[in-house]
């Protein structure tokens, strides 16, 4: 495959940050100010950074963010009790509780306390069932940034087959819901699957969600496939070892400058979206 297409996630980021502008613009007109509250538990320097990089793109769009750091030691009570405030905040319409949180704190619980209306991370059980079931909850963002940039591109899914590898809470198991609910044939492949390589063979769209470094090989792929990279992996390097599988592809995501940004720029997207509905349930009532 000659020429293979390289989606420039930070375009298409441009374009959902350059849209969202306007709206906050508008909703400064009523004294609305969007605003993101994020929590990191502990120290981990990657999700330091990933936090940071929220708040400042918040700042950069005018929005307002407020970033909560809590000690490693924080236990499950604590950390429910600091969403619990979020949750009763009128100020704050998003509520980002970064993961991983440390090995002793129940993470579902802790996610499951984000109530509904402000879980912009789509990370609460129920928004997973909303998601999936199309009732109009907010998706995780990896997801919703892999759907962005296939509708930036115009790239066609519907009865192709996607294989997912990995099936975590916040990546593989909610993009799987909904490539299929763009009529994707889906197959979820994850780290007990055998023979994944003959899998991913079969593949017209392979979302590369794993956690390991350079993990899908070009020589797995069918030729012409498209490849949308959703790894984070220490240096900035992707699931996917990009220059086989480019040479292999018609299209694919590099990492850095794919999906990461289109992720921060889904949540920025949502939390207008959160701003936008909770002011009309004040109106409202
Ligand atoms: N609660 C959540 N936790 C985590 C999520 C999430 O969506 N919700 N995703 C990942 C990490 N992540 C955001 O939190 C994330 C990782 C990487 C990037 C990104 O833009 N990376 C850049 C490169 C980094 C840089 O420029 O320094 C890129 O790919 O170009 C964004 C978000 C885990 N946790």
């Amino acid at each position: 495959m000659n020429n293979p297409l390289m989606l420039d996630g930070r375009k298409v980021a441009q374009s959902v940050k350059d849209d969202l502008k306007e709206k906050i613009n508008d909703l400064k007109e009523w004294g609305i100010i969007p605003k993101l509250a994020t929590i990191l538990v502990g120290d981990d320097p990657a999700s330091a950074t990933y936090v940071k990089m929220k708040s400042n793109t918040c700042h950069k769009i005018g929005m307002e963010s407020e970033r909560i750091l809590l000690p490693e030691e924080t236990t499950t009570d604590e950390l429910l009790d600091v969403i619990q405030e979020l949750n009763e905040d009128e100020t704050v319409h998003g509520i980002l509780l970064q993961h991983p949180v440390p090995s002793h704190i129940n993470e579902r619980q802790a996610f499951d306390a984000i109530t509904l209306e402000k879980d912009v991370d789509g990370v609460t059980s129920h928004g997973f069932g909303a998601t999936t079931f199309q009732l109009g909850a907010y998706p995780c963002c990896t997801p919703a940034a892999i759907l962005q940039v296939i509708d930036y591109y115009n790239l066609n899914i519907e009865g192709k087959h996607a294989v997912v590898i990995g099936r975590s809470p916040i990546l593989g198991k909610p993009v799987s819901m909904m490539l299929l609910n763009r009529n994707a044939t889906v197959t979820i492949s994850h780290s007990k699957t055998e023979d994944l390589s003959d899998v991913v063979k079969q593949a017209d769209i392979v979302v590369a969600a794993v956690g390991q470094p350079k993990f899908v090989k070009g020589e797995w792929l069918k030729e012409g496939a498209i490849v949308l990279d959703a790894g984070y992996n220490p240096g900035n390097i992707g699931d996917a070892d990009y220059e086989t599988c480019y040479a292999k592809s018609s299209a694919i995501t590099p990492v850095p400058g794919g999906i990461g940004p289109v992720t921060i720029s889904m949540l920025l997207k949502h939390t207008v979206q959160a701003a936008i509905k909770q002011s009309e349930a004040l109106v409202t009532h």
